[in-house]
């Protein structure tokens, strides 16, 4: 397994280019197998759960050409609606085949799907919007089964809570049903409202995306169409924080800075500068960092994927901060491997209390996506040399970050296994 290698860091400068978004890419992909005409997708991102769901719809018959940040889907040769157990179970959204596939072909089995281990990550709200629009579900055995003999029938669902997933993938099931479908209490997130578009652009009927009520009007025929998958404001978010922790001038291109308002503004508070033009974000590393608590919410409040970066902020504050995470029951796994690094972070049930401290180098394990990125940019002001073991978790959500890194002018290498062979500058 290959291992980052990171050196102290103080002055980050120029531009880097965020990537298309992988929350967005991936039901986006999903979404191609619905129409009757092939579709080409732009700035898709090099990812390895994008590369996995490619294959996925491949093995299920689809024609996929993907090169450079281009990919296009030709759904005309499906002949399955089995989604591969091994592969589906690497990713979490190789689930949105089941929507997809009970839209189109009235049947579709995968496995339990994967995904970072932050909490118990149940699929009822899914099950429960299926059940809604006339389909039969079992699971059993690891494996996830929906079906219906006589199509699908729009409904009206009330989510227990506006989950991502569960909006996707019932907007993508009812994209196609008879009638019209109701989705309450749903998810606001930038991803929703760019795959609803898309659906749009190829003949569905979605009013209301973006507010908690969804409706959708299905329809018989689908044409394939071109479609630019929006920035990642994740990877945007991560870039922004190198750059208040430590950047000289750090300027992040391709941003939509809309998507982004409870970080900016909670940066605002801590006193860190930032200009906000149309092509991205300026951010520099401010003399002082002031301290300020954060909550973690749904879209759009501070967003959960950002929290572990964001703690490594409130490390260099002047005082102590509270992070209270509220969607995940199980997203501090980053904490210890911190406090190795001279944090001194302490746990009280859901809230963190982050007290001042200097970081040092250590060595440290990516234990999620999210958690391994913060524990790279603990590394990048850490004093000495850090190295970061299980990097695969931080690849599945950010493209060319070696790359991205050293261009700024952080000191960052991959290196192979225990012999610490240098793999990539
Ligand atoms: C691939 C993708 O887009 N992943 C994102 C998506 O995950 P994902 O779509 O899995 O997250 P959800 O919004 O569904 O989950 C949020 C909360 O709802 C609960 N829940 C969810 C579904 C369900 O059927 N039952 C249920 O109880 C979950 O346990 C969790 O506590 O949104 C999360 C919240 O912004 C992000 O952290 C993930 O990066
Ligand atoms: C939790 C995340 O992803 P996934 O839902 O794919 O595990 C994430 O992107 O931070």
């Amino acid at each position: 397994m290959d291992k980052f290698h990171i050196e102290q860091s103080p002055s980050l400068s120029g531009r880097v280019r965020i990537s298309g978004a992988k929350n967005a890419a991936l039901p986006i992909i999903a979404a191609a197998l619905l129409p009757d005409s092939p579709c080409r997708l732009k700035e898709i991102p090099a990812l390895n759960d994008v590369k996995n769901l490619a294959r996925i719809v491949e093995c299920m018959g689809a024609e996929v050409e993907y090169e450079e940040s281009s990919m296009t889907i030709d759904p005309r040769t499906l002949d399955c609606f089995e989604a591969d157990p091994e592969l589906a179970s690497q990713l979490r959204a190789s689930y949105y085949i089941l929507g997809v596939m009970l839209a189109r072909e009235g049947r579709a089995c995968t496995s339990l799907p994967g995904g970072c281990r932050i909490g118990s990550r149940p699929i009822d709200l899914h099950l429960k919007g299926f059940k809604a629009l006339g389909a039969e579900v079992s699971i059993e055995e690891g494996c996830v089964e929906v079906w219906t003999e006589n199509g699908l029938t729009g409904g009206d669902i009330y989510l227990d809570y506006p989950s991502v997933g569960a909006t996707i993938n019932i907007m993508l099931a009812a994209s196609r049903a008879e009638g019209k479908t109701t989705i309450e209490n749903a998810a606001r997130e930038p991803e929703i409202v760019d795959l609803a578009n898309f659906l749009t652009v190829m003949g569905a009927g979605i009013k209301g995306v973006g507010t908690d009520v969804i409706r959708i009007e299905g329809v018989d025929e689908m044409q394939g169409v071109e479609h630019e998958i929006i920035p990642d404001r994740i990877e945007a978010g991560t870039y922004i924080i190198a750059g208040a922790l430590a950047g000289e001038d750090v300027f992040v291109e391709n941003v939509l800075d809309e998507h982004l308002k409870p970080l900016l503004a909670k940066l605002r508070e801590m006193g860190v500068e930032l200009e906000q033009d149309i092509s991205g974000v300026r951010v520099a590393r401010p003399k002082k960092l002031r301290s300020v608590d954060v909550k973690t919410f749904p879209y759009p409040g501070f967003p959960t994927d950002l929290q572990a970066q964001m703690m490594v902020l409130l490390t260099q504050a002047e005082s102590s901060s509270v992070v209270t995470e509220t969607v995940w029951e199980d997203r501090f796994s980053h904490v210890d491997e911190l406090n190795k690094m001279g944090a001194s972070i302490q746990l009280d049930d859901n809230s963190a209390l982050i007290n001042p401290s200097s970081l040092k180098g250590a060595e440290v394990t990516a234990p999620d996506l999210r958690a391994g990125a913060a524990l790279m940019l603990a590394g990048l002001i850490a004093d000495g040399e850090t190295m970061i073991d299980e990097v695969d978790h931080i690849r599945r959500g950010y493209e060319n970050i070696i790359e991205k890194i050293s261009g700024l002018g952080g000191r960052i290498k991959q290196v192979r296994d225990r012999k610490n062979q240098v793999t990539t500058a």
